[in-house]
């Protein structure tokens, strides 16, 4: 009886030690995964480090201007084949772009008249402003003029990018035309403003064909 009690006692000393043991084992392991000081701090570096490399481009301009033809041309792999079937914009179009130094979200806010109402409440998180003329469109010209002075009124200090698009048009009025057109002699000197040529649409073709598409992006990322 009394040897039977030794053995009992022995045998929960024994599992006793053993769930210890265990408990401590386990307390280390998650203590170390879930609690360590250097991997929390590390993680919240990485989340820093993720969203201060993201930077907006916003894209803008008036219905039919050539917005989603830019977007389409500077999408890399597959979309490539589907250029120059762009449909009008209902609402917005989104797309990003992997570069070395930093990620560009391209957005795009439709350019309908009944779209345009909603340009200015994307500018303030905005990096840049990209502003597509459709050069030929030589009768909306002082539309397109009014609504890119109207976003300038708002965002005094964001860097512009105007882009004169379908120079491959005959009727396509030229760089310094559209430069008098815009009235952009009237934008202030402090302003990083930029007006290039373009002919985004290349009805299939490879991307050397759209002019000016490279411009833009090597532009793009000096400015963000
Ligand atoms: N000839 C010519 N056509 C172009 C050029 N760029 C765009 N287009 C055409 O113009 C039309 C309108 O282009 P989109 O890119 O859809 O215009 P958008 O500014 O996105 O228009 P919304 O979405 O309606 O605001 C499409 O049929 C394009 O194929 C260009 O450089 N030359
Ligand atoms: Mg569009």
């Amino acid at each position: 009886m009394v040897l039977l009690r030794h053995i009992s006692v022995a045998l929960t000393a024994a599992v006793a030690a053993l769930g210890s043991a265990l408990f401590l084992a386990l307390s280390y392991f998650y203590r170390r995964r879930v609690w360590s000081p250097r991997a929390e701090y590390s993680s919240i570096r990485e989340e820093e480090e993720e969203e201060r490399e993201k930077r907006q481009v916003l894209v803008l301009g008036l219905d039919g201007a050539g917005k989603s033809s830019l977007l389409q041309g500077l999408t890399p792999g597959e979309a490539a084949a589907r250029r120059g079937r762009c449909r009008p914009t209902r609402g917005f179009n989104f797309m990003s772009l992997d570069a070395p130094a930093c990620q560009l979200d391209f957005l795009e806010i439709g350019g309908g008249e009944d779209l345009r109402r909603y340009w200015l409440d994307y500018l303030r998180r905005t990096h840049v402003l990209v502003y597509v003329v459709d050069s030929s469109d030589r009768s909306r010209l002082p539309l397109a003029k009014a609504e890119l002075h109207r976003l300038l009124r708002v965002e005094p200090q964001l860097p512009v990018v105007v882009l004169g698009n379908k120079q491959d048009k005959p009727d396509a009025v030229s760089v310094s035309e559209l430069h008098e057109a815009l009235s952009l002699g009237a934008v202030a000197d402090d302003r990083k403003l930029f007006l290039l040529a373009a002919q985004l649409d290349s009805k299939g073709a490879k991307r050397r064909s759209c002019q000016g598409l490279d411009t833009v992006q090597d532009l793009l990322l000096q400015l963000v």
